[in-house]
């Protein structure tokens, strides 16, 4: 009986078994396609997700690309681990007589620290950071995985997370046009407020940040409190990842001797960690001016305002440790001295701060020596540096900065900051010897600063929301950038010497007072701060609130561009006929690739509200058009494009003629061909640039995008249908200019033999001409050497794929519209600035080459040169919509020219067939 009881109990487990075993077989070959095998990299995620994209596979390239993030993220977390566990063993070396044996031990502990950093790596990343890029950790650090991210999840109809994003890719590439639109569209259409947004790669110490600064501005200090200390916490881990980070590979692209090459490689590391305050000060693309010593500044008017004066008092002390020039935190600092009687109290530096100041100030004073005698800081040491050695995302302007094109404006900029901190550093060190000499008193002592009367006391109370003192709070915070007071500028190494021998004398001076003081210690957690004697007759106020309020600024900014969108609603409501035009184009434009299907869905959406006892959506859409076309003054023209309707979005290629094969401009890419456009044709698009045409407008209104000396007038294609809409030139102007925007892009596309579609990705109409006055002997170019879709490194001969360049354009043609000008020819340049071979411009040659190709235009000496500019590129997500919509318009007015035509022949027949009738009778 057992036997058969347990026999029984073995079939039923077996049973089970067998059953959770066909089940998770099924599962695992439903999921099989989608697993990812441990140790694959971030990169080897990202491309499969990006194959993903391109075959059009929503789901696994959400798959491959949120788990390359995940990747991404666990990737550097181990490697700050690793790097800041080996970082702490000791290299204390005690030194021998012999100089060289010191060195063998220092070298010894500098052996331990990588032997350490081999295990760990390897225990806790396997061998992934040999098979990483650059290349791909770049597209992580500026967020790039979003961008397709949330086009993914849109095509899966994930409509939040796509709005999400978005978003969150936008926080980090503010200027980003096109994901811009995305989000307009998503919000139109999906309709997550902005608020209910989540960034996705908030960072903790500022998600505290600005909820510490939303606490504030509603008195809340208690609030105050919690999120500064928390943000001040997540800093600092932070800020020790960023370090951390830096410690990675360095390409000296020199020979260099031992020593050369050692202290090359660690002025480096000094340089790139130099950079962390400004990364982790970034928020939404903008650096926060004196984020760190900011935080300092709220917790002690907080800590003030809930009387607890010995933390105010800590904080105070920190800050000005921080931002020694401030008068706003002097003054508070010597009100709790005078009117609080700080000698109650022990003044306190934050341990955390003194202990980063002090490394910062050893650290500048090593690289600054570096760079004095023997480290150049090469121009790319800068991309490097900060592409792969930050831990946060990167500030767009730092793309910017150092991808090297906009290194003139930038730079410049950049260069002003440093300024800023150098002299912030030099009065910080000044003053810090102050301080600590006049600390020396007894506090107890009565000082000469004057009282705080009760009634002073309210007036400042007042001030506080007193517009006057948030301006100076303001003001001074951006003086100075950062906190912590390095800088790349060595030219005033020399000057400062001396005074910095001062200083180190009276630091030392002061560091014996300190030991002292720290004997009679009540405070282990905190350093002590020498008391200060005030010797000056100033005023001392009740602590500032500091007004440095982010959200406010945030809430004026969109309350002024939802004033500036209802007045632009209100001037399109006075311009009736414009109105539904203008919804339309606006509708169209924050599309993607938008299915009609869709289109009319929006459509209807948004004219509800608009249309509510008019016409049916689809007639009054219709009725617009009606009117688009019949305010076209050249009917004709639009007729005879109407007849060409073909020619529209599959234009014939007949009558093109090559004037220079890839050969003989020596690049297979290249290519000069004649007959894209007709004489009748050129002259069209010239009167549409004489008419239209904006100075500066399609280089994002720079009047002098290139060239000082030369005026630049340009048309975009929407200005182009929209001033045809406006009824200021005929429909044929912008008919013509997608026309031969499209036949010179079907032609690259064929010529090139390109097996998927060729988007465009911008399109320009632009002439240029010498400015009077301009010398007679330039030497400049019209367009100075560049290529369309890199940057050049002149140095290696090679041209990089990064931002801020226009990575994704993959192709791009010039179609000439006239000749008759002096100089202005097209020009193939090599690496070293020659010219390499030459094109002259003339009425409808086109010139097609890809992104890469180095070229530039001649000085345009004299007459105007104008040109039909397009880029085209092979990525969907960057097509330009505006050529898109403009197409899809023009083809609709033709298709209406053709009903319309057929309507007048059909009433001409009945009329025909009436007056036969009559004539009959
Ligand atoms: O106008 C030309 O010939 C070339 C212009 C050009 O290279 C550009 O705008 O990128
Ligand atoms: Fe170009």
């Amino acid at each position: 009986m057992r036997l058969i009881i347990i026999m029984a109990q073995t079939i039923s487990i077996f049973t089970t078994l067998f059953v959770f075993l066909v089940t998770y077989c099924l599962f695992c070959t439903v999921r099989s396609h989608l697993q990812i095998v441990p140790g694959t990299t971030y990169d080897e995620l990202y491309s499969s997700a990006i194959d993903s994209y391109n075959e059009e596979n929503w789901e696994n390239t959400i798959f491959f690309m949120e788990n390359a993030i995940r990747e991404f993220k666990f990737y550097r977390v181990k490697l700050t681990e690793c790097r800041v566990h080996c970082q702490n063993l000791s290299l204390i070396v005690v030194p021998e007589e012999d100089e060289a044996l010191s060195e063998l031990k220092f070298f010894q502990g500098i052996f331990k620290k990588a032997a350490c950093l081999k295990t760990c790596k390897s225990a806790k990343l396997g061998n992934r950071a040999e098979r990483i890029s650059e290349e791909a950790t770049m597209k992580f650090l500026t967020l790039m995985p979003y961008s397709y991210l949330q086009f993914a999840y849109y095509k899966q109809k994930k409509y939040y997370d796509a709005q999400c994003a978005a978003y969150t890719y936008l926080r980090a590439n503010p200027d980003d046009e096109v994901m811009k639109n995305n989000l307009d569209y998503y919000y139109n259409v999906y309709g997550a407020e902005n608020e209910t947004l989540v960034d996705l790669e908030e960072r903790l110490h500022q998600k505290y940040y600005l909820e510490g600064n939303s606490a504030h501005e509603v008195s809340n200090y208690t609030g105050v409190i919690e999120h500064f200390e928390e943000a001040l916490k997540f800093y600092w881990w932070a800020y020790d990842e960023c370090r951390a980070l830096c410690e990675g590979q360095y390409d000296s692209r020199e020979f260099l001797d031992l020593y050369e090459s050692i202290a090359g490689h660690y002025a480096y590391n000094l340089h790139c960690k130099e950079h962390c305050n400004t990364t982790l000060a970034t928020i939404g693309g903008e650096v926060i001016p004196n984020y760190l010593a900011s935080h300092y500044h709220y917790l002690q008017y907080a800590y003030y305002k809930l009387g607890k004066i010995q933390e105010a008092v800590d904080c105070a002390a920190t800050y000005i440790l921080l931002k020694p020039d401030d008068e706003v935190m002097r003054n508070n600092m010597a009100f709790y001295e005078e009117a609080l009687g700080v000698s109650k109290y022990k003044i306190r530096i934050r341990p955390r701060a003194q202990a980063y100041w002090d490394r910062c100030q050893l650290e500048k004073e090593v690289l600054d020596f570096a760079k004095k005698y023997f480290w150049e800081e090469i121009e790319e040491d800068k991309v490097v540096l900060q592409d792969y050695g930050d831990a946060e995302p990167i500030d767009p302007n730092e793309v910017r900065l150092k991808d090297g094109v906009v290194l003139d404006d930038k730079s410049g900029d950049e260069e002003d900051d440093d300024d800023d901190e150098e002299e912030d550093m030099m009065s910080k060190r000044g003053d810090m010897g102050s301080v600590f000499e006049l600390g020396q008193d007894d506090m107890g002592v009565e000082n000469q600063g004057k009282d705080l009367t009760v009634e002073e006391s309210g007036n400042i109370e007042n001030n506080d929301e007193d517009d006057g003192i948030m301006d100076d709070v303001g003001g001074k915070e951006e003086e100075g950038d950062n906190d912590d007071g390095n800088d790349d500028d060595d030219d005033d190494y020399e000057e400062e010497e001396e005074e910095e021998e001062k200083d180190e004398e009276e630091e030392e001076k002061d560091e014996e007072e300190e030991d002292e003081e720290e004997e009679e210690g009540d405070g282990e957690d905190f350093y002590d701060y020498p008391e200060e004697d005030l010797d000056d007759d100033d005023d001392y106020f009740e602590p500032e609130r500091p007004e440095i309020s982010l959200k406010m600024e945030a809430r004026r900014k969109k309350m002024e561009e939802e004033k500036k969108r209802e007045n632009d609603e209100g001037d399109s409501k006075e311009d009736g006929d414009d109105e539904n035009l203008k919804f339309y184009e606006k509708f169209k434009t924050t599309s993607e690739m938008v299915k009609e299907e869709e289109f009319q869905k929006r459509l209807r959406k948004k004219d509800e509200p608009r249309f509510p006892r008019g016409p049916s959506k689809k007639e009054k859409y219709e009725e617009d058009l009606v009117k688009l076309y019949n305010s076209a003054p050249n009917f004709d023209m639009v007729k005879k494009m109407a007849s060409e309707t073909s020619r529209v979005p599959y234009p014939s290629l007949a009558g093109i003629e090559l004037h220079r094969s890839p050969q003989q401009l020596m690049g297979l890419n290249r290519v000069a061909v004649d007959g894209m456009a007709s004489p009748q044709e050129c002259d069209t698009l010239i009167r549409l640039l004489h008419e239209e045409a904006i100075y500066g407008d399609g280089y994002e209104g720079r009047t002098d995008p290139h060239t000082p000396h030369e005026k630049y007038e340009g048309i975009t294609v929407k200005d182009a249908v929209e001033a045809a809409a406006g009824n200021r030139v005929p429909l044929y102007y912008p008919a013509t200019f997608i026309y031969l925007a499209e036949r010179s892009r079907a032609f690259v596309q064929r010529f090139f033999g390109l097996s998927t579609h060729l988007y465009f990705s911008y399109t320009h109409l632009v002439c240029r001409e010498t400015k009077p006055g301009a010398p007679l002997n330039r030497t400049d170019f019209s367009h100075p050497i560049h290529a369309d879709n890199c940057i050049i490194d002149h140095k290696r001969n090679i041209c990089h794929k990064m931002l801020p360049a226009f990575t994704w354009r993959d192709w791009s043609s010039v179609l000439y519209l006239n000749d008759g000008f002096e100089g202005g020819n097209f020009m193939f340049a090599n690496f070293d600035n020659t010219s390499q071979v030459e094109v002259e411009p003339t009425c409808g040659r086109l010139v097609a080459f890809a992104g890469e190709e180095l070229h530039a235009v001649r000085p345009v000496l004299e007459g105007q040169r104008c040109a039909l500019a397009m880029w085209y590129t092979l990525d969907p997500l960057y097509q330009e919509l505006d050529m898109f919509q403009s197409l899809e318009k023009i083809e609709s007015i033709l298709k209406l020219v053709q009903r319309k035509e057929a309507e007048q022949k059909l009433e001409e027949q009945e009329l025909q067939q009436q007056e036969g009738g009559h004539l009959e009778l």
